[in-house]
């Protein structure tokens, strides 16, 4: 059982002074000990990387952004590479977040390149996957699951190691929303995920699954204990300290 990753994803929230605040706060209230059972990764915007990346390397946590672009360098302005991000510390990056999917526009295609090149760079990828309600609702969640994982696996060697790629579950329709997926849904939807794992990749079993989605401190600990469940990644519950803390320890 891979040791679960507890990821905060602050979206477009907090400032650079924000960020070391939350950060100080954060690191004074955690009981460190909880770092031999849980993985803790923030994920803040672009601009408070930099400051955040030694305190929180220091402290023993992972640090990664939200997005990059699937080149080395070049003419494409206002993208960040992975080669920038690994020069600030950076262990990870989130692809196909369904923000970038469905606010943003970007493809089944883009978010594949993306996957890929970051991991041939060597930054980790957190990959996203999950259906909207209408897909939800005409019984398409599988299908939608496999042809999100084969485009956004489609250039990735098929011995990826496990500590490289995670796979995020979301629901689009329990994102922000306050609405968390029921248990069932979501341990089927992750029995499916790690099934079309193992059909692509020889590391499929030790691949973390993450479940994100209105996940807060009350119900984190439930969501955790569900088969397939391999760690969080949190929204709107990780922009207090008190509460991503709460959302660390739980069930410990
Ligand atoms: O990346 C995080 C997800 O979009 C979940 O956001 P949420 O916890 O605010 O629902």
């Amino acid at each position: 059982m891979p040791k679960p990753l507890m990821a905060a994803n602050w979206k477009m929230f907090k400032t650079s002074t924000q960020a070391l605040e939350f950060f100080e706060d954060f690191s004074e209230t955690l009981d460190s000990t909880v770092l031999k059972d849980r993985d803790v990764l923030f994920l803040p915007p672009f601009t408070s990387l930099e400051a955040l990346s030694d305190p929180v390397r220091f402290a023993g946590f992972s640090i990664g952004a939200q997005n990059c672009y699937p080149a080395a360098e070049g003419a494409f302005t206002g993208e960040i590479a992975p080669g920038m991000l690994l020069d600030l510390g950076c262990d990870y990056v989130l692809t196909g977040h369904s923000e970038r999917r469905h606010v943003l526009g970007e493809s089944d295609e883009f978010v594949g390149q993306k996957t890929a090149f970051a991991l041939d760079q060597g930054l980790g990828v957190i990959l996203c996957i999950g259906e909207t309600l209408e897909q939800r609702k005409a019984g398409q969640v599988e299908t939608v699951l496999k042809r999100q994982l084969e485009s956004g696996l489609r250039d990735v060697p098929n011995d990826v190691p496990a500590e490289a790629l995670t796979i995020a579950y979301e629901p689009v329709w329990a994102i922000g929303t306050g609405e968390v997926a029921q248990d069932e849904d979501i341990r089927e939807a992750h029995a499916t995920v790690r099934g079309l794992l193992a059909d692509r990749l020889s590391a499929a079993a030790d691949i973390r699954i993450l479940y994100g989605g209105s996940v807060k401190p009350a119900n984190c600990a439930q969501i955790l204990s569900l088969d397939n469940v391999n760690g969080v990644l949190v929204g709107g519950a990780s922009l207090q300290a008190a509460s991503f803390v709460d959302i660390v320890s739980a069930g410990l």
